[in-house]
Order: C-alpha cells, then structure tokens, then sequence
C-alpha cells in the first residue's frame, strides 16, 4: 500500500481524505479504514472520505466509511472537508469553489465561501418512516414526538432522514445525558433496521439549540452536520425551535437554515486541512 492521505476536521469531526479520482471503486477496503481510524494504532478519524470521479454529470463522488467500517450515505462536515480537499486538488484553494457531488444520498453542493467557511445545499430532510428508515411508526407516517423506551426511560423522539437516519430528542440538560452509555442502545434499537444516528438537543432560544451526538458507526463524536440538519427540521416540526438556527456542538457551532422557500436545508460551518501524510 502506498497512498497519499490528507487529514481534515470539520468541528473536530475528523476524516482521512483520499484522492481516488483515478478508479471508480474506494482503493481502501472497509476492513482497511477500521485500523486507520483507530485513535492508538492508525491514523485516528471518525472516518475515511474518498474523492472519486462524478456520476450523472456531476464533478464528483462522494464515498465515506465510518470508523466501524460501515458506509453512510452522507456526511455533513465530511463533505465540507471534501471541498476544501477537492480545491486543493484541483489549486483553487485560494478561490471560491462551488461543486456538485454524487453522494448514495443524491447530489449535495457544496460551495466555498471568501470567508474559508463552506454552506451547503443538503437537499431536502425525508420525513415518512419508510424513507428514514423506522418501524416506531407506520411506514406512510411521520415519527414526530413518539415515545421510545430506551435505557428503562422513555424518550419522545422525532426522527429525520438527511439521507442517513437521525433520531432527535429535546431533553432539559444536554450536560446531564449519559451519551457513553446509553448511545449504543439508540443506536441498535429494533425500531431502527439499518441503526441510527442519535441527537439530544436542548433548546437555549428559538434560534439557538445545543446538541450532543452519538453516531452510527462511530459513537461519540464532537459534531455531526447531517445531525444538526435532522435536528433543527425536528426543531421545526416539533415547534421547539426557528427554521434559521445555531447548532452549538462540542466542537463548535453550524448555522443551519430549513429554507421555507424551496424546504432545502442549508449548513454553514468550517472545514480545516490539518496535515498531510502517506499510508
Ligand atoms: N459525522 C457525519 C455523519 C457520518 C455518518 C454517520 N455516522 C452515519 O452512519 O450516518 C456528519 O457530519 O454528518
């Protein structure tokens, strides 16, 4: 093996970057980004990001395998990074760069900012239990607010698709949630077929939401952009919160808007090249 990786972090939600423009397939296997993101014996990230060339007319593909070697199908602040890699690729990384990228989710567009930030078009959040995917409720239903016993608890809970499964619920005290514990319970309910993300959220004002994040795939990580899409729709449908929202995550903050206009969410945040190196 002898690939060229770059590492990137995206409110400390971090990621090995490979230029894959070369093949069609990920030249890492699953089994592969398992040892590199292991924080004692690999390189360490929440998970590993292909740049592959576009489909269907756009500029590029998008493929992205969790730290558990499970492949998503989609990643917020993956993709954020994946466009400032792809200007460095391609020397525009001094300029503003907006691309369209294939993702197994549909085609999201990332574009650059003057100010280093990137907003992207994250199409529109899927709502019905069979487009999520979950059994909580009838698959031509929306899961909004239903209660689900987890841990001993119940916990009313909305869930959201952004092309990956979320499951959102509005608690008192975000600080006060047992995350290490009880994440992995959400996460392989048996109303969720294909697992899920979690998110617990607690509304400071309208317009200003914390949230703490447990992954599919990954577990414990200081941001999720596809969350804190998922939560401020959750916000929205559940009355809690603004269609226009800070999302402050332990690893900072995302702007995230649910534009009435045309229903996309859109998601600003940073994304930062942090070193370079060969595998
Ligand atoms: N951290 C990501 C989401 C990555 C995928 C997720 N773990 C899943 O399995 O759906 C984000 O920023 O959206």
């Amino acid at each position: 093996m002898n690939i060229e990786f770059t590492k990137y972090q995206g409110l400390g939600n971090d990621f090995i970057l490979v230029d894959n423009r070369g093949t069609d397939e990920p030249c890492l296997t699953p089994e592969d980004a398992v040892k590199l993101c292991d924080r004692h014996f690999g390189i360490g990230a929440d998970g590993v990001i292909f740049a592959l060339p576009g489909q269907d007319g756009t500029d590029y593909t998008m493929r992205i395998f969790n730290s558990d070697g499970s492949e998503p199908e989609m990643c917020g602040n993956g993709i954020r990074c994946l466009a400032k890699f792809i200007a460095d690729l391609e020397g525009t990384s001094s300029q503003e760069g907006q691309y369209r990228i294939h993702t197994l989710a549909g085609v999201m567009t990332p574009q650059i900012k003057p100010d280093g930030q990137v907003t992207v078009d994250m199409g529109m959040p899927r709502l019905l239990a069979a487009e999520i995917l979950t059994t909580l409720v009838a698959p031509d239903k929306k899961a909004i607010n239903e209660p689900l016993e987890v841990a001993g608890k119940s916990w009313l809970v909305t869930c959201v698709s952004m092309g990956n499964p979320h499951c959102i619920t509005f608690v008192e005290d975000v600080a006060a949630i047992e995350l290490e514990s009880i994440g992995s319970e959400f996460e392989h309910h048996p109303v969720f077929p294909k697992r899920t993300n979690t998110e617990f959220i607690q509304v400071v004002r309208p317009d200003y939401l914390k949230m703490r994040v447990w992954e599919r795939g990954a577990g414990i990580t200081l941001a999720c952009g596809t969350g804190a899409c998922a939560v401020v729709v959750a916000g929205v449908l559940a009355q809690k919160c603004d269609r226009v929202a800070t999302v402050e995550l332990p690893g900072g903050c995302l702007k995230i808007e649910w534009a009435e206009q045309d229903q996309r969410v859109y998601m600003t945040g940073p994304a930062e090249k942090v070193f370079t190196g060969k595998i």
